[in-house]
């Protein structure tokens, strides 16, 4: 982890599926910005880093493995990171999980005190270990993801009972014990009980407010 300079904080939120990232990165933004601003404190999610696929046919888009570390474009999420603690601004990648592709437009982020990424495979790539501050892994039961995915997938993600449950069998749960769950082991901190865990949540905005001070 780089202890080094801290004009920048980056704190890595890792774990299953829908196993409360999005939620706990959500909950530390909304309770911190007032103390920093807008202007000083973000959320890069990893998913917006999956590689462009725009070249390939729908067919073969939808037999990608996203849940596998190649399915990432962690080259570009970490010289965006590196560009980001060096003070300028980088254009965030729009990803969109109906067409399996980034689409043409992007997101400028200027330079952040605090940046909080979240992302199922954060954990497993040492160029993204060797870049970010602290780690979290959000250690929800498998069967909660599975059952709050489902839910997810077929209200926001335009995809039927049946697709999510065969990607789950298929890709979804083999990738997590192989690559996810081990990954657990460069945590930081490990996350019972999700994205509403009070303690957590309290102990990442100390941690954060402390490494900025460093
Ligand atoms: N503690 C919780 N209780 C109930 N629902 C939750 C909880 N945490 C997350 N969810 C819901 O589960 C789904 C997945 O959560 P999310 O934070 O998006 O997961 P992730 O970012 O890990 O994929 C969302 O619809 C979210 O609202
Ligand atoms: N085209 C895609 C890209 C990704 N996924 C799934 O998204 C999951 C990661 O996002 P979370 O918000 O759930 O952490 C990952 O498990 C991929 O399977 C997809 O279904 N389609």
């Amino acid at each position: 982890m780089n202890n080094t300079s801290n004009s920048c904080v980056i704190i890595a939120i890792a774990g299953a599926s829908a196993s409360g990232k999005s939620l706990l990165s959500s909950t530390i933004y909304s309770e911190l910005v007032a103390e920093f601003g807008e202007s000083q404190i973000a959320v890069i999610t990893e998913d917006c880093y999956y590689r462009d696929q725009s070249h390939l046919e729908m067919e073969e888009r939808v037999k990608t493995n996203y849940d596998h570390p190649q399915a990432m474009d962690h080259k570009l999420l970490c010289s965006h990171l590196q560009g980001l603690s060096d003070g300028n601004a980088v254009e965030i990648p729009t990803y969109s999980y109906t067409e399996h592709t980034r689409m043409p437009e992007t997101t400028k982020l200027t330079a952040k005190k605090v940046i909080i990424l979240e992302g199922i495979l954060l954990l497993t790539d040492p160029a993204i270990r060797n870049i970010i501050h602290a780690s979290v892994f959000m250690d929800t039961p498998l069967d909660i993801c599975f059952v709050r995915r489902l839910q997810r997938d077929v209200a926001e993600r335009g995809r039927t009972m049946e697709s999510v449950i065969e990607q789950y069998n298929d890709t979804v749960r083999p990738m997590f014990l192989q690559f996810i769950e081990p990954s657990k082991q460069y945590a930081d901190l490990i996350v019972p009980r999700g994205g509403k865990n009070r303690f957590a949540i309290d102990t990442l905005k100390a941690k954060i407010c402390q490494l900025l001070n460093d």
